[in-house]
C-alpha cells in the first residue's frame, strides 16, 4: 500500500525520458514528453527521480520539474546496498545504475523468485536475482542502435538510407539488412545463451526497443513496460514509510 496515492516517475535514461503517473498505484498515463505533465494537469504528491545521466542533464530536468511542481518533494532515488528486499551484488553498490537497480527490484517482486530481468534501451541491462532477493551481477550490451550507429560511424562503407532497411526472407543480401539483422542476431543470440546458462529462471523485460524482440525469444517472457517506474515505487514509498 503506498504511502500516497499521487505519485510522479521521472526515468531518465540515456536515449529518453520516461514519465509515468500512478494514482493509487496504478498506471494513469505514461510519456516521454515533458509538456504531456502540462497538458496532463497531474498533480503528484510525490516525484521519484531517477536518473543515469550527467549532473548537468539532471540540473535542468529537475528545475523544469520544480518550476512545475514547486510545492511537490521529488525524491532522488539512489542505488543502495539492499532495498525492498533486494540485496545488490556490486561491491561498490552505488556503481550499479540505478535505472538497474529499480529494474531488478521491480523484476523480483513480480516473480518473486529466481528472475532475468532485461532492459532494452540505450544499453541492454540484463541482471541476474535469486529466488532470495539476491543480486547475483548482471550485463551491460549495446542496444540496437548504439550497435548500428558504431558501424556506421566507424566506417567508410557502411551506408544505407532507412528506405533499405525491409523485412527480407533468407539471409541478408544487402548493406542495410546485414547491418540491421546482424545487430539483432547479435542482441537475440546474447539474450538465448543467458537463457541457457539459468534454466528455470522467471524473466521479466522491458525497455523501448524490447518490442523488436518479443516475438524472437523462443521462451516465455513477462513483459512489463514500466518496470523503472515501478521499481521507483517500490523504492520510494520504502524510503517514505522509513522517513514517517
Ligand atoms: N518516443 C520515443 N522516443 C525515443 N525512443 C523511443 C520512443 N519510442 C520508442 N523508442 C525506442 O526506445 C529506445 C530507447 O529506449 P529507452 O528504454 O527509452 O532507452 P533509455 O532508457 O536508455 O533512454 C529507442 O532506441 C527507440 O527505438
Ligand atoms: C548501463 C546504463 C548506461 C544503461 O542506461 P540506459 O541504457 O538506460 O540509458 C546505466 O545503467 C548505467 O549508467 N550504469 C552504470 C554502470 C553499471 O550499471 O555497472
Ligand atoms: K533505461
Amino acid at each position: 500500500m503506498s504511502v500516497v496515492t499521487n505519485e510522479l516517475v521521472v526515468d531518465a535514461g540515456n536515449t529518453s525520458i520516461k514519465f509515468t503517473a500512478f494514482a493509487a498505484g496504478k498506471v494513469v498515463f505514461f510519456s516521454r514528453e515533458f509538456d504531456v505533465l502540462v497538458e496532463e494537469g497531474f498533480s503528484p504528491e510525490v516525484i521519484y527521480f531517477a536518473s543515469v545521466r550527467s549532473g548537468e542533464d539532471d540540473r535542468g530536468l529537475r528545475e523544469k520539474l520544480l518550476a512545475l511542481y514547486p510545492d511537490v518533494n521529488l525524491i532522488e532515488l539512489q542505488t543502495t546496498a539492499r532495498a525492498c528486499g533486494v540485496i545488490n551484488a556490486y561491491p561498490e553498490p552505488s556503481r550499479l545504475g540505478v535505472d538497474r537497480w529499480l529494474s531488478l527490484i521491480a523484476g523480483y517482486h513480480h516473480v518473486k523468485n529466481n528472475v532475468v530481468v532485461v532492459d532494452v534501451g540505450t544499453a541492454v541491462k540484463v541482471d541476474v536475482v535469486s529466488s532470495e532477493g539476491v543480486h547475483l551481477g548482471g550485463y551491460i550490451a549495446p542496444g540496437l542502435n548504439l550497435m548500428e550507429s558504431s558501424l556506421l560511424s566507424n566506417t567508410a562503407k557502411i551506408r544505407y538510407t532507412q528506405s533499405e532497411v525491409v523485412v527480407g526472407d533468407g539471409l541478408p543480401n544487402s548493406t542495410a539488412r546485414a547491418v540491421t539483422e546482424g545487430c539483432y542476431e547479435m542482441l537475440v543470440g546474447f539474450l538465448e545463451r543467458v537463457y541457457k546458462m539459468h534454466p528455470n529462471f522467471g524473466w521479466v523485460v522491458a525497455g523501448g526497443d524490447v518490442d523488436k524482440l518479443l516475438e524472437a525469444l523462443n521462451f516465455p517472457v513477462q513483459y512489463s513496460p514500466n518496470l523503472v517506474a515501478e521499481g521507483a515505487r517500490l523504492v520510494g514509498n520504502e524510503l517514505l514509510r522509513g522517513s514517517k
